[in-house]
């Protein structure tokens, strides 16, 4: 994607409600306040705007207390009753800037007259939202800067008003096209590092750029696809819902809301805009929000042959319950029961909510146990077992907007244990001629092609062998437009290519 098309992406967020400053109009109505206010004109005029503060403590919350910012902003948000156009302003904001903080750092350290290591915490937060609202929103300059130094003032003190002023100032005298070229250079200046050069301009850790590549090449992709991905991850997602068999009608779904066909799964929708949340579907449960590549991997899940009954389907670790309640959909369509199975408890009552609108005779038990036990305490008991992993979360960065800045290659070594240890668990578990299906939301290697190679292994060792099915002709199945990757038994799906997280499925059957 082309830093032009990437930009008017991001345009088509911002606020065209704002006035030319950036600033919202009808501001004192929607934060409930009378129009006249006790301060003098001149603080008036300084006074930064809610959706702005509300952006700058989304991510003071993260950097200083670990925070989630999608956890953060939108109760904060309804706190502030900060609603509509000014609600997506500060979203974008926040989480724009979350996303591509590398790229702004990068940016800041050759306009600041100072090493970032050397600048207050507080004031590069603010220097970063001015400088996504100058590079990555449709914000007018001037406004962006004089707003920007509006909430450097409020919130840190006049002298860092002052910095903020000098460094946008920089910032704004040239266009993201020409930043991009100037940090690249500075990153690689050489020419002969291109994970340097990505990793600034695509910003994303180097670690992670490196993973990417070999990702895609170990999915039998080409390298070359690798800017693209990395672009893919910066832009917002689309919301997409899922209308889970049975319990809605996508056409009652599609009158009530501005939706569209996703593309691959059946049960998926785009929606344009509005709250998903307030749709009657949603609110009973009988549709939700769901990644459409989520979607895909449950339903070529259950699309996958088994040999005798198939009745009885575990999914081992729900929490919060999105894939649960689709395959709970699935089973009552089928006549077949699911128990599911999350090691946190408040997890688990967040996967009974999401099951809410599943009739209840396909809902065997919602319980709350340690998934490595499973295997042992209940072998060859299921015809089906899902484990949806814990794991780094990678193939999701574009909805997690700080996850990549927190993520350290150290992850991947515990990650990839559990995995291995619940893969192990998920085997003993699914009877002979029963279905396997392992899901991650990562793409990287040493959680997906390499835990399933050693339990393989582990499972011919521990007696309970498996074999690899084939999961190309059951996705194509489950999604007619799939386009199999020559040579490969698993599904790898991608943000370019798809539009969907980039979501892992290997089935295994036993033997
Ligand atoms: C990727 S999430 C599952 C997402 C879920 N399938 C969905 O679609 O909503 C992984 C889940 O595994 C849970 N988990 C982690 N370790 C576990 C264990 N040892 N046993 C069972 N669940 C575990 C986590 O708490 C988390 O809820």
């Amino acid at each position: 994607m082309s830093g032009q098309e990437r930009r008017g992406r991001d345009d088509r967020s911002a606020d065209a409600r704002r006035d030319a400053r950036g600033r919202q109009r009808g501001e004192a109505r929607v934060q409930g306040r009378a129009a006249r206010t006790t301060a003098a004109p001149s603080q008036r005029s300084r006074q930064a705007d809610p959706a702005r503060n509300a952006a700058y403590d989304t991510l003071r919350a993260v950097a200083e207390s670990d925070a989630y910012a999608n956890l953060v902003l939108p109760p904060l948000l309804r706190d502030r009753r900060i609603a509509g156009r000014d609600a997506g302003f500060a979203t974008e904001l926040a989480y724009g800037t979350l996303r591509l903080r590398g790229r702004y750092d990068a940016v800041l350290a050759l306009a600041s007259s100072r090493p970032l290591h050397q600048v207050d915490p507080n004031v590069l937060d603010v220097l970063r939202l001015g400088a996504h609202q100058l590079l990555g929103m449709r914000v007018a300059p001037h406004a962006a800067v004089s707003e920007t130094v509006g909430l450097a003032r409020e919130r840190v003190g006049a002298g860092a008003a002052q910095f903020v002023n000098a460094v946008l100032r920089r910032v704004s005298e040239h266009p993201l096209e020409a930043w991009l070229e100037r940090i690249g250079d500075a990153a690689d200046p050489r020419g002969d590092d291109p994970v340097a050069r990505l990793a600034a301009v695509e910003s994303h850790p180097a670690w992670v750029v490196r993973a990417m590549r070999e990702s895609l090449v170990g999915a039998g992709r080409s390298a070359d696809e690798l800017g693209a991905l990395l672009a893919a991850d910066n832009a917002p997602p689309r919301v997409t819902l899922v209308v889970r068999p049975g319990l809605a009608d996508p056409a009652q779904v599609a009158q009530e809301a501005d939706v569209t066909p996703a593309g691959l799964a059946p049960t998926a929708l785009v929606l344009s805009g509005g709250d998903p949340g307030a749709l009657p579907a949603v609110r009973d449960g009988a549709a939700g929000v769901q990644d459409e590549g989520s979607q895909l991997v449950t339903l070529a899940f259950v699309a996958a042959p088994v040999e005798g009954p198939d009745a009885r389907w575990l999914d081992l670790c729900a929490g919060p319950g999105g894939k649960a309640a689709l395959l709970g959909a699935l089973a009552a369509q089928r006549g077949a029961r699911i128990v599911a199975n999350e090691v946190q408890p408040h997890r688990t009552r967040l996967v009974e909510q999401a099951l809410r609108a599943v009739p209840g005779d396909a809902v065997e038990e919602v319980r709350t146990s340690d998934g490595r036990t499973v295997g042992a305490l209940e072998p060859a008991s299921y015809d089906r077992v899902l484990l949806d992993a814990p794991c780094t979360g990678l193939g999701a960065l574009r909805r997690r907007p700080e996850s990549r800045w927190r993520r350290t290659p150290a992850d991947l070594a515990t990650l990839s244990a559990l995995q291995r240890e619940l893969l192990a668990s998920a085997v003993a578990a699914v009877r002979p001629g029963g279905v396997v299906g392992y899901v991650t939301c990562s793409p990287h290697l040493a959680e997906t092609q390499l835990v399933v190679l050693d339990a393989v292994r582990a499972a011919g060792r521990a007696g309970t062998p498996v074999e690899v099915v084939d999961a190309a002709p059951v996705m194509a199945q489950v999604a007619p437009a799939w386009q199999p990757v020559a040579g490969r038994t698993d599904v790898q799906l991608w943000p370019h290519v798809h539009g969907t997280d980039a979501m892992h499925l290997t089935l295994l059957r036993r033997l």
